[in-house]
């Protein structure tokens, strides 16, 4: 029997924890989807941001290239360190642009770690490109073409040769992602015209790693611990955004349900289990203060005090009797478990507001308010009556009751009133009721 309350006890805290988790996984989740909402529109500002620093750092060569100064070439490939020239006729003035190109590449690399695949520069009319780094593919595929035509063909595709017209800084374009053919990298190409007296000088056409935009993404997620993403399928949540000065079309930024929930899920039970803890153990805090350990009634010392400061109230005290024989006669263990069964039995005979309280050993006091002396009385009987009606643990046991109806009157007054009609309870025989 012991078992089953116990099991039952267990498997209400097990519900009651889970409830508790559910809640907390509900709040939770939802404080972080809304978190992640408001997070949506900053991540698309911060990939416009970075993608536009990227493009002023490119620009920012512009006036390098124009002041460079030339030197002759002849046709052939001349390497200075990771930079390689590539020359299609003799006698070509070629600009140095050697220190620019190691700058631009420093520069671009804090503003994008990593990412950069190659930067090119082009001459228009080409004669001579500079590769930074010079890939093998490259310069295969660079022999096979007229230059010319190659950097005609891209003037045309990427519209380059007017775009000093243009405005809101998208003089510079980025093409969509594509494979490259040679290395099967996946990137992306910023193009820079070089405009001098509304003529195309020179392009400079910087490759940058596809993953630029999802390392973006990954910053900004460690960064604001949030879990966005873009054109994930599936999202529960996106808004719109567009790569700046690019050809490709709008992508959705937004965040994945699953996602929220697998961030969610640890913090919720944590929180929940800490909850949990936190009021069990102010529960259990809370009761040994006020209950008797044993029988689960109040404990004298907790409100002793507060029937000090009573003076109108309907008081019983309860004494087992002959108590002493069943602990010499059956041992103290058995003694403490029918205390215990008294006390339960006296707990079901009385409402929630009246106050029953282990006074000592095996002695208790009731304490009831807006009752009348033969309704005390009847209460009383009916107490009495429901402990000797049931064997106790194979015994049978029963109780003497004194009771006093208290008008004005200090609680030690009241209590030895009733005490006194315990007195007489037992007086006449014991397993009897009597009022003062
Ligand atoms: N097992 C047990 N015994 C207790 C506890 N507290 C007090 N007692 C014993 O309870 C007995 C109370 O005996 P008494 O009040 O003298 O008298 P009684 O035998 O109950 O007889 P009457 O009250 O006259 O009917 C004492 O032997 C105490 O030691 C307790 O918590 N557990």
């Amino acid at each position: 029997m012991a078992k089953k309350i116990d099991c039952s006890v267990k498997q209400l805290h097990l519900l009651s924890f889970l409830k508790l988790c559910l809640l907390m996984l509900l709040v939770i989740s939802t404080s972080y989807q809304l978190y992640n909402m408001a997070h949506t529109k900053q991540l698309i500002e911060k990939i416009d941001d970075d993608y536009r620093r990227l493009y002023t750092t490119i620009r920012r060569f512009g006036p390098f290239y124009n002041n460079s100064q030339s030197v002759t070439m002849h046709n052939g490939v001349h390497n200075f360190g990771d930079i390689s020239v590539v020359v299609r006729e003799d006698e070509t003035p070629v600009k140095n642009l050697s220190d620019g190109l190691d700058m631009l590449n420093n520069k671009l690399e804090q503003c994008a770690p990593e990412s950069v695949w190659s930067i090119v520069v082009l001459e228009v009319p080409s004669r001579y490109g500079v590769f930074y780094p010079l890939r093998p593919g490259y310069l295969e595929s660079f022999s096979t073409y007229i230059p010319s035509e190659r950097v005609n063909a891209m003037v045309e595709r990427e519209r380059l040769s007017n775009t000093y017209r243009e405005f809101y800084g998208c003089i510079t374009r980025m093409t969509e992602a594509y494979i490259e053919s040679e290395t099967q990298e996946r990137i992306r190409t910023i193009y820079f015209p070089i405009h001098n007296d509304q003529a195309l000088n020179a392009i400079i056409a910087v490759d940058i790693k596809e993953s630029r935009t999802q390392d973006i993404i990954n910053q900004y997620n460690a960064d604001h611990h949030t879990v966005l993403n873009i054109n994930g399928p599936n999202n529960i949540y996106s808004e719109s955004g567009e790569l700046p000065c690019a050809n490709d079309g709008p992508y959705q930024a937004g965040f994945h349900y699953l996602d929220i929930l697998r961030t969610t899920f640890g913090p919720s039970i944590l929180l929940a289990a800490l909850f949990h803890l936190a009021f069990h153990s102010f529960r259990r805090r809370d009761r040994s203060i006020k209950r008797d350990e044993m029988t689960g009634l109040f404990r004298r010392d907790y409100y002793e005090p507060k029937f000090n400061r009573m003076n109108s109230f309907a008081m019983l005290v309860m004494d087992i009797d002959h108590f002493k024989q069943i602990n010499d006669e059956y041992g103290h263990q058995k003694g403490d478990e029918v205390i215990k069964t008294c006390a339960r039995i006296l707990a079901t005979q009385i409402r929630a507001e009246d106050i029953a309280v282990r006074w000592g050993g095996e002695e208790f006091v009731v304490m009831f308010k807006g009752i009348q002396h033969s309704a005390l009385f009847d209460k009383a009987e009916q107490i009495r009556q429901a402990i000797a009606s049931k064997e106790i643990l194979g015994l049978s046991v029963t109780v003497s009751i004194g009771g006093y109806i208290a008008k004005n009157t200090t609680f030690s007054e009241a209590y030895k009133a009733a005490d006194a009609a315990l007195y007489q309870s037992k007086h006449r025989g014991r397993n009897k009721v009597t009022l003062a």
